[in-house]
């Protein structure tokens, strides 16, 4: 397909030697289309950033190849970076400047016309909702807006491609919301995207495609719906005071599943798990019908699929995560 914007094939890279020797990829594909967003979930320690490292040409492969708008990231990585851009959980700003200087500082280095600078860091800065902070230090900025300023260092050149390493990891619910409208906006203005992250949530809000990583390969790649499906919807699950109970409630139950009616449910003793599509109309449903029938849970929530769901469903085995110094050892 020529609207292939980023294609890997074959991707491996080791760490160290010897006894210290870590295999991150093992022969890693995938492929990022033009105005895509393509999402890489998995655990700490899996490769991603060290993917995005080589797509962004910061890192060699030891094998395999890969291009970025046709260009090969090893031999022609000068032009690679000029149509990339990484932003991310490292956040390469001057703390001491404020946001105003480091934007103008990146805008300079990245050869922007210097008649333009003035305009194009005034854009993003209102962009990414921070012309009231412009003239503060970046040191009293909080970690939403570091991030938020990070993006706008990272849309300065008008990247082609935009690398977004874990972008909302240690963001509080708010601040990772707002980033991700950002995100959505910037996706809007036609760059194609390909972000990292932990979170099935972020990967679900914003991918068009999510591959999974695990073992140094893609284990698993498809839509946030295809792979949703495979892994099951969220659920109402309720804890029971005893079997009996849990035998009402599942009678009560019975054919309460959101949309398609199956919604009989998993048990198992007194716990009782019925699918759902989370929605505050359902949801008060299967509230109401468990009321109704004169059950009083001992407790009950509502569960979404997590990452560790998806691992085991889709690799069959739970999520590892590798902390640098047990990989290492
Ligand atoms: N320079 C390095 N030297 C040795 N080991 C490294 C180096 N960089 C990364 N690693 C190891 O390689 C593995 C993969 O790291 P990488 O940062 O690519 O993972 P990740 O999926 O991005 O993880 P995280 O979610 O924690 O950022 C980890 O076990 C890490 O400790």
């Amino acid at each position: 397909m020529n609207d292939v914007v980023v294609r890997a094939e074959g991707l491996c890279k080791a760490y160290g030697r010897g006894a210290r020797r870590v295999e991150v990829l093992d022969g890693l594909d995938l492929t990022l289309h033009q105005g895509e967003v393509l999402a890489l979930l998995g655990p700490n320690g899996a490769g991603k950033t060290t993917t995005v490292k080589i797509l962004s040409t910061l890192l060699t492969p030891d094998a395999g190849t890969a291009t970025v708008a046709g260009l090969d990231v090893v031999r022609d990585a000068a032009r690679v970076r000029r149509v990339v851009s990484l932003t991310g959980q490292q956040v390469a700003l001057d703390l001491k400047q404020t946001g105003l200087e480091n934007l103008t500082m990146i805008a300079r280095l990245a050869r922007t016309p210097r008649r333009e600078v003035r305009a194009r860091v005034a854009e993003l800065l209102d962009g990414v909702g921070l012309t009231d902070v412009a003239g503060r230090r970046v040191t009293t900025y909080s970690g939403g807006m570091r991030r938020r300023l990070d993006l706008a260092a990272g849309l300065v050149a008008r990247p082609r491609v935009l690398f977004l390493d874990e972008p909302t990891t240690g963001l509080d619910p708010r601040s990772r919301r707002a980033l991700w409208d950002l995100v959505r906006d910037v996706v809007a203005g036609g760059t194609s995207l390909f972000l990292t992250t932990q979170y099935l949530e972020e990967a679900d809000e914003l991918a068009d495609r999510i591959a999974l990583i695990d073992g140094g390969r893609v284990a698993a790649e498809g839509t946030a719906d295809a792979l949703k499906r495979q892994v099951g919807q969220a659920r109402v699950e309720l804890d029971l005071p005893d079997a009996a109970a849990a035998i009402r409630v599942r009678t009560a139950l019975a054919g309460s599943g959101p949309g398609s009616g199956s919604g009989s449910g998993s048990d198992d003793g007194a716990l009782v798990a019925v699918p759902t599509d989370g929605s505050v109309a359902h949801v008060r449903e299967l509230l109401a019908r468990v009321e109704a029938a004169g059950v009083v849970p001992t407790s009950w929530r509502l569960r979404e699929p997590t990452l560790d769901d998806v691992f085991l469903t889709l690799t069959g085995h739970a999520a590892a995560t590798t902390p640098t110094e047990e990989k290492a050892a």
